[in-house]
């Protein structure tokens, strides 16, 4: 498969791995540094080493998996290591991992000593279509997902689908909502071609490249999120507050897909009622999320708390909630203020959904 290219990178299709080596050899690397989290560090790393035995002259940075370690402590804990492995300037780190991986280690990379060269090989469907891809870094603080961050582009992304085999069913299907949003804002025929399978297993190489490319489109124009950019944040505005809401009130928190993709039916509902979104589209981007994701309970009494981390979304102008809404299904609008009123009115119309 032919990479694609960005303005300043190449995403890689290469279940090789082989890239790796060439784009390591294109400069003086003074050291190789490789972050993962635990599970990745278990699973993937193991892997890199079969495919590239000649690859051993690295330090490794572990963090522990999941969200909730998406913050500055355990940025401070990279950085640290870093230091402490005398990292200089031309140092390159290799995040080998999901979304939480490739954000705070290219956060991590972007600012040790005002910025060292990084390295995407993301290891999860959500970070393969979307999170590599498009140089946002961040982390998480009180409860804004991603409010702390840099924009800051890798020397390339490298994507095996080899990984994706050890990852679970409920990650492979976070990350699919990814790949229905990219159809739902930017390819009707895309969204037709996915929204149809039976489960987020089934997605081919061939959509995962389209779904990398339709991502890519966006970003090489809009690398700053200036306008079109806002478009890939369908669905976040309320999915970001309702993830963060379960990730400090609940056991089994939501992960990103699964929140992104309620928050893009609520969304559609706001799309509906002010951006021309037929009655028809509605239905179908409800009905598909559902049949994906099923039916998750917003909590009564929780609004107020959603609202106040929506207030802090970074598209918002002069206090107002601003929302990226599809017209179509295939075309998306952005810089949509939705008042309070309407918003409760989206989270209602979720709960009222049944399949
Ligand atoms: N920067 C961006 O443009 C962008 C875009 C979308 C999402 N994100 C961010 O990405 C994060 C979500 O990413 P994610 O869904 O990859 O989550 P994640 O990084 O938490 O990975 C999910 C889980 O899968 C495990 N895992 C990773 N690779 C594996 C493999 N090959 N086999 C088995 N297990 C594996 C991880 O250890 C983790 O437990 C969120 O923080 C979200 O905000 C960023
Ligand atoms: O790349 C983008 O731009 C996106 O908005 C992609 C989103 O899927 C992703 O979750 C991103 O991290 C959200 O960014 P944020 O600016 O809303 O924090
Ligand atoms: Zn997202």
């Amino acid at each position: 498969m032919k990479p694609i290219q960005n303005n300043n990178y190449k995403v890689y299709f290469d279940n090789s791995l082989n890239t790796l080596t060439e784009v390591l050899a294109q400069k003086n690397y003074s050291k190789v540094f490789i972050l993962t989290d635990e599970v990745t560090g278990e699973l993937c790393l193991p892997v890199l080493r079969e495919k590239l035995p000649d690859l051993d002259n690295f330090d490794l940075i572990e963090v522990p998996n999941g969200e909730e370690n998406k913050n500055i402590d355990f940025c401070i804990g990279i950085w640290r290591t870093l230091l402490d492995f005398e990292a200089d300037r031309n140092a390159i780190l290799i995040n080998l991992g999901g979304g939480v991986v490739t954000d705070m280690g290219s956060f991590a990379a972007s600012t040790f000593k005002r910025g060292i060269d990084f390295l995407q090989i993301p290891t999860t469907l959500l970070s393969q279509v979307d999170a590599s891809v498009g140089g946002k870094t961040g982390i998480d603080m009180d409860d804004v997902k991603n409010i702390i961050g840099t924009f800051a582009q890798p020397q390339a992304v490298i994507i095996s689908t080899d990984f994706l085999k050890t990852l679970s069913d409920r990650q492979m299907t976070s990350g699919f909502a990814e790949v229905i949003k990219h159809g739902i804002i930017a390819d009707e025929n895309f969204f037709n071609e996915v929204a149809v399978l039976d489960n987020a297993r089934e997605v081919s190489e061939a959509q995962i490249y389209h779904s990398v490319h339709i991502k890519n489109v966006v970003v090489t124009e809009d690398p700053y999120e200036r306008g079109l950019r806002k478009t890939l944040n369908y669905g976040h505005t309320i999915g970001h507050a309702v993830e963060s809401w379960s990730l400090s009130n609940e056991k089994n928190p939501l992960l990103h897909g699964e929140a992104i993709a309620i928050g893009m039916i609520c969304e559609a509902y706001l799309a509906h009622k002010l951006a021309g979104l037929s009655a028809d589209d509605l239905e179908v981007i409800s009905q598909t999320f559902l049949k994906f994701y099923g039916k998750y309970e917003i909590r009564g009494g929780i609004e107020r708390a959603l609202l106040e981390v929506m207030k802090n979304d970074k598209k918002n102008t002069a206090g107002k909630i601003s929302f990226s809404l599809p017209d179509k299904i295939g075309h998306c609008l952005f810089d949509i203020f939705v008042e309070e009123n309407l918003i409760l009115e989206g989270l209602d119309y979720y709960r009222g959904l049944s399949r």
